[in-house]
C-alpha cells in the first residue's frame, strides 16, 4: 500500500497529462449524475471549493447551482484552528487568491453560513474508495469538519483516483456517496 505522499504526487502528475478540455468534460459528464439525484434536487445550499487543475472542476456545477437559484458556499481555511469557515459566493469575482494558492471567498465581500444551514456538502480529494474514504491535500480541514457535520455528502473522482487500496487512519471519515467514473 503506497504513503499519502505518494498518491498526492502520483495523481497530481497525471491530472499534469490532462488537458483543460478533457477535464471540463469528464467533470461535466460526473456533475450530470449528480444533478439528477434526490440530494442535489432538494438542496437549496451546497458547498463546494474552487477547483485547481490538479482536482475535477467545480465551475460548471457551481454556474449550475446559481442558475437553480441555489446558495453555492465556499470554505474559507482557518490556518490556525484547521477549521473550514463557509461564505456564500454569488460571483467568482468575490473571490480571492490565498497564499497557499487557492481560491477562497472574501469575507469583507460574501456573507459568513453557519454550518448548520448547509444541505449537501461537495468533498474535495486527492484520492478514494469505493467505501467514501479519501485522501485530502494534507490539511486535515474535511477530516475535521465531517466529525462534526451530518448530512449529505459527495466527492466526484476521475477513474484514476480510485484505489482499492488506501492508507486510512483512525481520524480518516468516509463521504457517503463517490461519484466515479466508469473504469
Ligand atoms: N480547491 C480546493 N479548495 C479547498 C480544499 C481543497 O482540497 N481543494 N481544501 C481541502 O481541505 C481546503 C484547503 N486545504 C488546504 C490544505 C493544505 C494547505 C496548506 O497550506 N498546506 C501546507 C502543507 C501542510 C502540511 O504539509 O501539513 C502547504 O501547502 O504549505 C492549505 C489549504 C479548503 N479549500
Ligand atoms: N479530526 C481531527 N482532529 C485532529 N487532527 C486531525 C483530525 N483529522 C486530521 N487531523 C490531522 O490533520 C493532518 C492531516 O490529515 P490527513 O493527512 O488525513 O489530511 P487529508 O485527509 O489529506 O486532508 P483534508 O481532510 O484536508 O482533505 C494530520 O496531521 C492529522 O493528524
Amino acid at each position: 500500500m503506497r504513503k499519502k505522499k505518494e498518491i498526492r504526487t502520483y495523481i497530481g502528475q497525471h491530472f499534469q497529462t490532462m488537458t483543460s478540455d478533457e477535464r471540463e468534460k469528464r467533470g461535466r459528464l460526473l456533475h450530470e449524475e449528480l444533478y439528477s439525484d434526490k440530494i442535489w434536487k432538494d438542496a437549496g445550499v451546497i458547498a463546494t471549493t474552487i477547483d485547481t487543475y490538479r482536482e475535477v472542476p467545480t465551475r460548471d456545477l457551481i454556474e449550475r447551482a446559481w442558475a437553480e437559484n441555489k446558495q453555492v458556499v465556499i470554505p474559507k481555511t482557518e490556518v490556525k484552528s484547521h477549521a473550514l469557515m463557509f461564505y456564500s459566493l454569488s460571483s467568482f469575482s468575490k473571490l480571492k487568491q490565498m497564499g497557499h494558492g487557492l481560491l477562497e471567498p472574501d469575507p469583507a465581500r460574501c456573507a459568513f453560513v453557519p454550518e448548520d444551514e448547509l444541505d449537501l456538502v461537495i468533498v474535495p480529494g486527492v484520492a478514494f474508495n469505493v467505501a467514501g474514504y479519501r485522501i485530502g491535500f494534507g490539511g486535515g480541514y474535511y477530516d475535521r469538519f465531517l466529525g462534526c457535520y451530518k448530512g449529505p455528502t459527495v466527492s466526484f473522482a476521475f477513474s484514476f483516483q480510485m484505489f482499492s487500496r488506501l492508507p486510512i487512519e483512525s481520524h480518516d471519515i468516509p463521504v457517503q456517496r463517490i461519484v466515479a467514473e466508469n473504469p
